[in-house]
């Protein structure tokens, strides 16, 4: 997608310093966050518990602020032809504010993981040894256009003890602006300094080019978006990066499957919302049920309007489906598009997985004990299930309260990514004045 100004001009340049370049506002940001992340880590929980609720509450009274914000994206949107779905993700109403607020109010009830001691043991010498959970300093995000994902990761940033530099996507300028207009205000009332929380407040891409270069001040990116994004940022970023990437994910219809409970979880996987990253892409059926199951799946998904696209086994027994080419296989269709092959058994499907998928979440769909501790072991990627829909692969779901995103990178955290995935553990060591023989 083309860099994109946005519609209403006073808001998108104001906010860019005139007497600054892109690179000079980017590193002053990223400095300004250092700084305050060393307040952030210093906060006591009660304090930051007491931030986010009032952050909660601040949403909830500035809503139609943020709606009328919101409006002008959704403007913007229209006039480039954005999708009904693309439109969908980047809309809010006084619901989903709410629902923003909730989420924040959710973090806040979780536990703090910052301070806690991992582990503690004494040597032979008497030191006594210990690792304790600290945050990761700085986090710089790079999101897509969904305007609650600023709320969130805020929440989740600040709960950590960490300082947050945010860029959303360039769709969501204005809704993204009010939101951490709104968060930071909170900031300086609880006497934190503002910069704990920034977002980049103009949509120029150099922004994210720039962010990338900041490894004095950034300690870790976090790219949560499609190829494009993950492909540039793994090329141009000297900080560490934990990708999140897109979710090809698939479900493995087993040869023991319950018909029914698969139909369910399949049509939930594909159909309940298709256009996030949970979603399911393709589905592999084990040989031996294919007669049976091909044209009982195909009915429930067809009437649903799922357009299949299988292989040639699968179009032996759904002959209404079109043929999938190997692009199929890669592809995360995000829509009403299902790829569909059938497979030898378990070991195929688990190549097939690991093979095509990214990393993202997996499903068997088996009565067979030993296979789905096998599909446990043996798939590659950042969740895997037994009998459940993929669409579960989502931090509230998963008790995390909320997620940074989906990691599809083994370093530093894989899946969903919670407060204890934003901190680290540094070593402590009591003595009583031993010293090295
Ligand atoms: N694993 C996970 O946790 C998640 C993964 N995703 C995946 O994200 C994708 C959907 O998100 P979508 O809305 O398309 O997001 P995009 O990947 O298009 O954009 C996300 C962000 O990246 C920026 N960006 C994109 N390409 C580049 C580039 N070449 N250089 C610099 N910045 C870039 C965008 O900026 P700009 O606005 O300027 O285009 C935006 O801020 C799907 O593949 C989905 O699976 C989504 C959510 C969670
Ligand atoms: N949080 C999501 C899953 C991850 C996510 O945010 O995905 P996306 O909607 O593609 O940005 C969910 O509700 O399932």
């Amino acid at each position: 997608m083309e860099p994109f100004i946005p519609v209403n001009k006073p808001l998108g340049f104001a906010l860019r310093e005139v007497h600054m370049s892109v690179a000079e506002q980017i590193r002053s940001i990223a400095a300004e966050a250092r700084q305050a992340s060393f307040a952030m880590a210093k906060l006591s929980s009660a304090a930051k518990d007491q931030l986010l609720l009032d952050m909660a509450l601040a949403l909830i009274n500035d809503a139609p602020h943020i709606i009328e914000e919101n409006k002008k994206d959704l403007e913007a949107g229209q006039q480039r032809g954005l999708s009904a779905a693309m439109l969908d993700r980047l809309m809010l109403n006084e619901q989903r504010v709410k629902g923003m607020a909730d989420a924040i109010r959710e973090v806040a009830q979780l536990p703090d993981p910052v301070g806690e001691v991992t582990g503690m043991w004494k040597r032979p010498n008497d030191l006594m040894v210990g690792k304790m959970r600290i945050p990761l300093g700085v986090i710089g995000i790079i999101y897509e256009s969904r305007p609650n994902v600023t709320s969130d990761a805020a929440a989740l940033c600040l709960k950590s003890g960490n300082a947050v530099v945010l860029r959303g996507g360039s769709e969501a300028i204005h809704s993204n602006l009010a939101i951490a207009t709104i968060l930071k205000a909170q900031l300086a009332k609880h006497g934190i300094p503002a910069a704990a929380l920034s977002l980049i407040p103009f949509v120029e891409r150099e922004g994210v080019t720039e962010m990338l270069k900041q490894e004095e001040y950034i300690d870790v990116i976090i790219p949560r978006g499609g190829e494009s994004l993950i492909r540039f940022v793994v090329e141009n970023s000297k900080i560490p990066v934990i990708k999140h990437y897109k979710g090809v994910c698939h479900i493995f219809v087993d040869a023991t499957a319950d018909f029914e409970m698969a139909r369910e979880i399949i049509v939930n996987a594909k159909t309940q919302r298709p256009g996030v990253c949970n979603a399911l892409e393709t589905l592999l059926i084990h040989k031996d049920i294919a007669e049976t199951f091909v044209p009982f799946i195909y009915e429930a998904l067809s009437t649903l309007k799922v357009e299949l696209r299988g292989d040639k086994a699968f179009r032996q027994f759904a002959p209404k489906a079109t043929e999938a080419t190997e692009e199929d296989w890669y592809a995360e269709y995000l829509e009403l598009i299902l790829a569909a092959a059938v497979v030898d058994g378990l070991d195929a499907a688990i190549d097939h997985i690991n093979r095509y998928s990214s990393l993202h979440t997996e499903s068997i769909i088996t009565g067979d004990y030993a296979n789905s501790q096998r599909f446990i072991r043996e798939v590659n990627s950042g969740v895997v299930m037994v009998n459940a829909s993929t669409r579960f692969s989502d931090g509230n779901q998963l008790g995390l309260g909320a997620e940074i995103g989906i990691s599809t990178t083994k370093l530093h955290s894989f899946g969903p990514m919670g407060l204890t995935d934003l901190t680290t553990t540094k070593f402590i060591v009591y003595g009583s004045g031993q010293v090295r023989p």
